[in-house]
């Protein structure tokens, strides 16, 4: 993360087309986290030294040690994210993150629920969001790098790699966009400005017909969501019309020979219509397991009901996140 000719790099690991995360330093000396850069949310956490083994979660990842860093600040005040599946708790401390000399404050896992995170390829999140996202009002990375003036454009892009096997899986680019990543231009949505990577969606197709969302819905763009969640009342007709069928709560498969036929899926966002074809939406696990990468996802006021548009929306459409014009932009991912 530390800038150069005013834009800073970062190289994504892409594991499964599910979670894309990029490495971190805290402290000195340097501390390794691998994190997801999450725009859908705006907390930097990471597991600490002092989460207790049992645990299983703070056991098999990277831990902060307070204790070993020179640079380190005590805070100490309480912290706790509510996830959909529980939350993480811990406490707040202070200390240097990443190339960029910014002492960050960040908070300190004690807690870390085994669902999600024993499936995490991640030790954890770096928010991307708005600063009104910030739990404890804790002033986000990006705020902190836009306050230095050291990027060309307040800005930052994201690259998801469509195929496991390619290096890099992916590159969050703080400061501009890499052409080598998208091809033709940008297609701009404002945010709906409530300080959330969130915007107004004119409607869902399936084929040529727009069945969801008719009368406008929220969508958030969100790079820390391996998949694309709607309302389950609108879902579950979108599923049996591809005719898929419900595996597990809220989740579809269906049978793979029929995985060509499946309609166009577009998302029409800013005036300009966003299609997924089966490749974009369908995962292949092995020979004859083909899930369906939409979940239902009902989300209570006041945040929901919201579509949410992550990993698989994003490896398709190259995203440029603009914070100086509080706009998304959108090209064709190379
Ligand atoms: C309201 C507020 C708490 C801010 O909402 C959020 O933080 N909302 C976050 C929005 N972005 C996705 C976040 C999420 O679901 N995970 C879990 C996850 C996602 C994909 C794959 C795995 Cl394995 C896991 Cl564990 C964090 C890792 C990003 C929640």
């Amino acid at each position: 993360l530390s800038p150069s000719n005013g834009t800073a790099s970062t190289a994504l690991t892409n594991y499964l087309d599910t979670q894309y995360f990029g490495e971190i330093i805290i402290g000195s000396p340097a501390q390794m986290f691998n994190v997801v850069f999450d725009t859908g949310s705006a907390n930097l956490w990471v597991p600490s030294q002092s989460c207790s083994p049992l645990y299983t979660a703070c056991f098999t990842h990277n831990r902060y040690d307070a204790s070993k860093s020179l640079t380190h600040i005590h805070n100490g005040t309480g912290f706790s994210i509510q996830y959909a599946s529980g939350n993480v708790r811990g406490f707040l401390s202070e200390d240097i993150v990443g190339g960029i000399p910014v002492v960050q404050v960040f908070a300190e896992a004690t807690a870390l629920p085994a669902v999600p995170f024993i499936f995490a390829k991640f030790d954890g999140v770096l928010g991307m969001g708005y600063p009104d996202m910030a739990i404890d009002g804790i002033t986000p990375v990006f705020d902190r790098i836009m306050s230095q003036d050291v990027l060309k454009e307040q800005v930052f892009s994201v690259y998801y790699s469509r195929d496991p096997q390619r290096i890099p899986g992916g590159q969050l680019l703080l400061g501009g966009t890499e052409s080598k990543y998208y091809t033709g231009t940008f297609n701009y949505v404002h945010t709906k400005g409530e300080g959330k990577w969130e915007v107004t969606m004119k409607g869902v197709s399936v084929g040529m017909e727009t069945l969801f969302c008719t009368e406008g819905c929220t969508a958030m763009i969100d790079t820390g969501s391996s998949f694309i969640t709607g309302p389950a009342s609108s879902v579950s007709v979108l599923m049996r019309t591809i005719g898929a069928v419900e595996l597990a709560e809220g989740e579809y498969t269906v049978n793979c020979d029929l995985v060509m036929s499946l309609p166009i899926v577009a998302f029409h966002l800013g005036g300009q219509a966003y299609p997924l074809t089966q490749e974009d939406y369908i995962l292949r696990f092995g020979e004859d397991i083909c899930t369906v990468t939409f979940r239902a996802l009902d989300i209570p006021p006041p945040t929901g009901p919201v579509w949410i548009l992550g990993a698989n929306f994003i490896a398709r459409y190259y995203t440029k996140f603009d914070r100086r014009n509080n706009r998304i932009g959108f090209a064709q991912a190379a």
